[in-house]
C-alpha cells in the first residue's frame, strides 16, 4: 500500500522519538512491501524559530493532505516567556482544532514484564487494561473569553469552560462505542457537584446511554477518579471525560504502566487523518541526551497502523516486537534504577530486531 505520513518532530525529545518511529516505519515498509511517503513539517517551538508562528499554514495543508500525522512533542523553556497566543502549545491546539480531532484515545495497557517499573503493587497493576477517551477540542482549552482584565482595580485572568450539547454528545457516543467493542463498562468522569458544564455532560450521558443497552455505565467525580486510578485501576474499562480532566488523569494513569514514556495516543476526527503522539511532552530535562524512552511513540505508531492506515497485521507485529523487547528485559532509564540501560537508539534497534524476527516467522 502507498500511504502519506506527515511527521512533526517538534521540540526537545520530540525529534529523538520521531526518529525512532521513522526507523520502525521504514522497517515495516520493507517487511510488508508498503510505500510510506514521509514528509516532515514544523510545529511548535521549531515552527516559531523557522516561521515566527507555532502553526504554519504549510503544516496544516500537509497534514490535511496526509493519511496520518505523527507528532513528537512541542514546547520548552526557550519559548516559555512568549505570550500565550504564540506559544508552541498553541500550535498543537490549533492543529487539533483544524483537523477536527475531538476524540483523544489514550490506552493504558500493562506489560506483565514491566510490573516492577510501576510504583504500585504488583497485584494492583497486573491485568490493567483501560482506555481514557478525552474530549480534545473544547472546554477550558478553547473557551472564550480568555484574557487579562482589571477587576476592582486588580489584575485578573479569565479562562472559560464551555461545552455545547453536540460537543459532549459526539465524544460520549465515541466512549460508548469503544466500551461496546471492549468489556462493556463505561465510566463518565466529571465534576457535576460543582460545574454547570459537568451537569450538562451528565444529562447527555444519561440520554446517549439509552442507545447502548449492552454497556454498563456510571458517573464518577474527577477527584474520586484520580484516587480510584491508584487504588484499583482494574475497575475501569473505558473512561470518557472532558479535555482538562483527561489531560491530568492520563499523565496520572501512565504511572500505572511505570513511566510517562510508555503511553501513546490517537486523536481522531469524524473522518480524515488522525494524529498520533505520545502523551508525554518535550522533556527539556533530558532533551539532547539520547536517553528518552521511544516506546510511547512506537506504540503511537501501533495505533496509527491500526486505526488510520488499515494495517492490523503490521500493528500486531509492532506491538509484539515491543512486548518481546520488554520481556527480554531491555529498559530505558525511566523504567529501571539499574545501571544497565539502553539509549533511545539502542532501544529502537532492539524493537527493529524483534520486528524482523516476527515478520520473518509470519
Ligand atoms: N503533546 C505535547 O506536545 C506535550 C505534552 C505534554 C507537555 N508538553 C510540553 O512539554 C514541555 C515540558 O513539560 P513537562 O516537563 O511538564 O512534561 P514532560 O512530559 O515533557 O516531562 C515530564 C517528566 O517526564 C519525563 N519524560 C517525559 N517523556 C519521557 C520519555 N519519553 N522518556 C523518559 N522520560 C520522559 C521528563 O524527563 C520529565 O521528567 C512543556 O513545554 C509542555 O507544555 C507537550
Ligand atoms: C502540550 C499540551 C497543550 C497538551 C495538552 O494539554 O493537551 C499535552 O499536555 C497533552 O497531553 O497532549
Ligand atoms: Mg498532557
Amino acid at each position: 500500500m502507498q500511504k502519506r505520513i506527515v511527521i512533526l518532530p517538534g521540540d526537545g525529545i520530540g525529534p529523538e522519538v520521531t526518529a525512532a518511529a521513522e526507523r520502525v516505519l521504514t522497517e515495516i515498509g520493507t517487511a510488508y512491501g508498503h510505500e510510506f511517503e514521509v514528509k516532515h513539517a514544523y510545529l511548535g517551538g521549531a515552527a516559531i524559530d523557522e516561521y515566527g508562528t507555532p502553526l504554519p499554514q504549510e503544516t496544516i495543508d500537509a497534514c490535511q493532505q496526509s493519511d496520518a500525522v505523527l507528532l513528537g512533542a512541542v514546547g520548552g523553556p526557550k519559548w516559555d516567556s512568549l505570550p500565550g497566543d504564540i506559544r508552541p502549545e498553541k500550535g498543537l491546539l490549533g492543529l487539533r482544532k483544524s483537523l477536527g480531532l475531538f476524540a483523544n484515545l489514550r490506552p493504558v495497557t500493562i506489560f506483565d514484564s514491566l510490573a516492577d517499573a510501576s510504583p504500585l503493587k504488583d497485584e494492583v497493576v497486573q491485568g490493567v487494561d483501560l482506555l481514557i477517551v478525552r474530549e480534545l477540542t473544547g472546554g477550558l482549552y478553547f473557551g472564550e473569553p480568555r484574557e487579562r482584565r482589571e477587576v476592582n482595580g486588580e489584575e485578573t485572568a479569565v479562562d472559560t469552560l464551555i461545552y455545547s450539547r453536540s460537543e459532549i454528545e459526539r465524544i460520549v457516543r465515541r466512549g460508548f462505542e469503544l466500551a461496546r467493542e471492549r468489556r462493556g463498562i463505561l465510566t463518565s468522569v466529571d465534576k457535576a457537584n460543582v460545574l454547570e458544564s459537568s451537569r450538562l455532560w451528565r444529562e447527555v450521558v444519561e440520554e446517549v446511554a439509552g442507545d447502548y443497552p449492552e454497556v454498563t455505565y456510571s458517573h464518577m467525580l474527577v477527584d474520586n477518579a484520580a484516587m480510584q486510578l491508584i487504588r484499583n485501576p482494574k475497575q475501569f474499562d473505558v473512561i470518557v471525560t472532558e479535555n482538562m480532566f483527561g489531560d491530568i488523569l492520563s499523565d496520572e494513569a501512565s504511572m500505572i504502566t511505570g513511566s510517562l514514556g510508555m503511553l501513546p495516543s490517537a486523536s481522531l476526527s469524524e473522518s480524515g487523518p488522525g494524529l498520533f503522539e505520545p502523551i508525554h511532552g518535550s522533556a527539556p530535562d533530558i532533551a539532547g541526551k539520547g536517553i528518552a524512552n521511544p516506546l510511547a511513540t512506537l506504540s503511537s505508531v501501533v495505533l496509527m497502523l491500526a486505526y488510520t492506515l488499515e494495517m492490523p497485521e503490521e500493528a500486531k507485529a509492532l506491538q509484539k516486537a515491543i512486548d518481546d523487547v520488554l520481556k527480554n528485559g531491555y529498559r530505558t532509564a525511566d523504567l529501571t534504577d539499574q545501571a544497565n540501560v539502553l539509549s533511545t537508539d539502542e532501544m529502537t534497534e532492539k524493537v527493529v530486531e524483534a520486528l524482523k524476527q516476527t515478520t520473518a516467522t509470519s
